[in-house]
């Protein structure tokens, strides 16, 4: 019989997703470009190909499909998305929908929904997060297109969806890109959270001499209190790993290069967009680029002084409480971005159903985020952090940030992540900032002029 639903592209994520909907009971048509991956495919499938129909190429793939049809594209995001669509349009009548279930950029989501419209025809951008594990047994999933492509998807992917208390993740946040770009935001904080936690463990290796197992069952005891997430849990699973080949554990065994697809630089430029910043976010990109240039950290290392002063590092429950801080400041960025988009695309996104559908099934999965449904609950119109509640999540744990960071400062050991969510905390809570200088030496050199605190208007001023 006929399919619901038709995967392209069955790389980690879209095997994975065709498996899940195959599980619920979803007739699934599966497709790729490379038709040779089908067949094992379907062999690793087992009983569940029972539910999955393969076809070799896309003609064959649409007419295995129920109307309105529903092609899920899970493919690498780019020109890759843009000759697929370009292969099924010709395929598709009025109302099929094509669904970019990949890491695209929003604007070409935004851009591909209004000529696909032109058409009669539904594309949907759908932010699907969990990496393979989620994808087979239940991703986060933010969805961006029309009402009725919505109406269409929501029996297919609920079914599939991550649950938090019975309640399915996955909501349909607003037209065009705004799945994809909350998506992107998504990455955005988990490249935060990563490199906080890779912060924290720099200190215990570098400041305190703990080998990985010790961190790692640190962790592992952190993941039942109020750092409780996936990240916190995978960080902990990780640190435990020994390298059967070397005996000694695997991550001691990894170079200390970290890689990056994008979507932690496309929130950065997103936000400034916007006009704001996301200094925690920025921080963590930016230890991204700096890890790949190893040659030149060995040789700075040799030739620039420290300079440190020894200092005492603070013990493992302040360390946690510093991270948690960090956490949450940097989901609050991430949320301010959201908010801003939200403003400027005329998107309307329910920024309290986003955390909500981030508490099961994605990468920043964790307890925090049950708590920040709630504050964005508060006062949607504002940004997260004057919200009544945020005083008393960050209130407790500040010292310990501060603390954190003041020590890492004087050992010489880099928080880039921590202390830049501290100082944009400090910097958002200061009434009287240090603009008005900067606004000064704007005029003095280049008579950009300012406002001044008395009058309305631009002044300038004689500097001499
Ligand atoms: O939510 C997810 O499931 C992940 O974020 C997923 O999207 C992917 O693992 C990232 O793209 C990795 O991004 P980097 O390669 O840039 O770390």
């Amino acid at each position: 019989d006929e399919a619901r639903i038709g995967i392209y592209g069955l790389g980690t994520m879209g095997s994975a997703l065709a498996l899940n909907l195959a599980e619920k009971g979803i007739a699934t048509a599966v497709a790729n470009r490379e038709v040779e991956w089908i067949a094992p495919f379907l062999d690793r499938a087992g009983a569940l190909a029972g539910n999955l129909r393969p076809a070799d190429d896309p003609r064959a793939f649409v007419a295995r499909l129920t109307r309105p049809r529903v092609v899920l594209l899970m493919i690498p995001a780019g020109p890759p998305v843009e000759d697929t669509i370009a292969q099924f349009r010709p395929l598709l009548e009025r109302g099929d929908l094509v669904v970019d279930a990949g890491n695209s950029d929003h604007m070409d989501t935004t851009r591909r929904t209004e000529a696909m419209a032109a058409v009669g025809l539904h594309h949907m951008g759908l932010g699907v997060s969990g990496g393979e594990e989620g994808a087979r047994h239940g991703p986060s999933m933010m969805l961006g297109g029309d009402e009725a492509g919505w109406t269409t998807l929501r029996p297919l992917l609920e079914p599939i969806a991550a649950r938090f208390q019975g309640d399915p993740c996955v909501a349909h946040l607003g037209p065009g890109g705004a799945g994809h770009f909350v998506k992107t935001v998504h990455n955005g904080i988990e490249y935060a959270d990563m490199q906080m936690i890779a912060e924290i463990y720099g200190l215990l290796r570098d400041g305190e001499g703990w080998d990985a197992p010790e961190i790692g069952a640190l962790f592992a005891r952190w993941n039942d209190g109020p750092l409780a997430s996936f990240l916190v849990e995978t960080t902990a699973r990780v640190l435990s790993v020994s390298d059967p080949a070397s005996g000694r554990p695997l991550v001691d065994m990894i170079r200390d290069q970290a890689g990056q697809k994008g979507t932690g630089r496309w929130t950065l430029i997103e936000a400034l967009k916007l006009g704001q910043s996301a200094p925690a976010i920025e921080a963590a990109v930016g230890a991204r680029s700096w890890s790949a240039l190893k040659p030149l950290r060995l040789a700075a290392e040799a030739q620039l002084p420290a300079q440190t002063t020894a200092t005492e590092l603070p013990d493992p429950a302040t360390l946690a409480r510093a991270l948690y801080a960090g956490r949450l400041l940097a989901h609050l960025q991430g949320f301010e971005i959201l908010r801003a988009a939200s403003t400027e695309h005329g998107w309307s996104l329910d920024l309290s159903r986003v955390a909500a559908i981030w508490r099961a099934g994605c990468i920043i999965r964790s307890d925090l985020m049950n708590d920040l449904v709630g504050l964005f609950a508060e006062t949607p119109a504002r940004p997260g952090w004057l919200a009544p509640s945020a005083a008393g999540l960050i209130g407790p744990a500040l010292p310990s940030l501060r603390r954190t960071v003041a020590s890492a400062a004087m050992t010489g050991l880099p928080v880039p992540a921590l202390s830049g969510a501290l100082s944009w905390y400090d910097s958002i809570r200061r009434g009287q900032g240090t603009a008005n200088l900067i606004q000064a030496q704007r005029d003095a050199f280049g008579r950009h002029g300012f406002e001044r605190t008395d009058r309305a208007g631009t002044s300038h001023g004689d500097w001499g």
